[in-house]
């Protein structure tokens, strides 16, 4: 049994590209950095604790024998520029400052990964670094940008899917990571679990 510990709908689009069938059982953390904390640091940790946290409740969720197998994903994408550690917006001053430090140059999508079996015992976790460049972009289009709905929660106050493709001038590394689960690492590390996502997506 595969269970997804997250509330992200692009994430639960993502791993069904991989696996026919999970559950989802969205795990609820404390999202603060520690002080100085590095980016990746925060989001291996942040992926870890989702699965962590997802595991602690699974029982009382679902009553399953507690010998059967379960396996747990979970991701943390942040916006990484500068060191600075950009999360989700909480408001349009939010997002403004954000999207003002991403302006006419290149940042880093930060996206962990982790997958856990229910014990913990085994645990397999990476971190995908990938590029990207904005164009400049003016006040104006924040304000508009804003007003779709679009950056409200997303990490960086953009989404790469959606409208803010407008204002990505290059990417270098995984495209699926950045709109927040990395899928090719994830395949590889799912068949360390042993399941194998090609043979999942041909049965009928
Ligand atoms: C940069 C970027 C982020 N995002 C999204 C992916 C994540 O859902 C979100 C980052 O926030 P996260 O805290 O990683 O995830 P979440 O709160 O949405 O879901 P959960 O913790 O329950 O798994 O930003 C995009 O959809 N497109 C993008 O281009």
């Amino acid at each position: 049994m595969l269970v997804l510990a997250s509330a992200s709908p692009r994430r639960k689009e993502l791993l069904s590209l991989l696996v026919r069938e999970f559950e989802v059982l969205p795990a609820d953390i404390d999202e603060t950095p520690w002080v100085q904390e590095s980016p990746q640091n925060y989001v291996l940790r942040m992926a870890e604790e989702k699965a962590i946290a997802a595991a602690a409740k699974f029982p009382s969720v679902f009553h399953t024998p507690p010998q059967s197998s379960v396996i747990f994903v979970a991701s943390d994408t942040s916006v990484v520029v500068d060191q600075q550690i950009l999360g989700k917006p909480a408001n349009l001053d939010e997002a403004k400052c954000m999207l003002r430090l991403l302006s006419g140059r290149e940042h880093r999508v930060m996206t962990s990964l982790c997958l856990m079996n229910l014990s913990g015992e085994h645990l397999v976790s990476t971190c995908v670094d990938t590029k990207v460049r904005f164009r400049a972009i003016s006040d104006l289009e924040i304000e508009q940008y804003w007003r779709s709905g679009e950056p409200q929660d997303k990490a960086g106050s953009y989404a790469i899917q959606g409208h803010g493709a407008v204002f990505v001038e290059s990417m270098q590394g995984s495209y699926s990571a950045v709109v927040g689960l990395p899928l090719f690492e994830c395949a590889q590390i799912l068949s360390q679990f042993g399941i194998h996502s090609l043979e999942e997506m041909s049965h009928e």
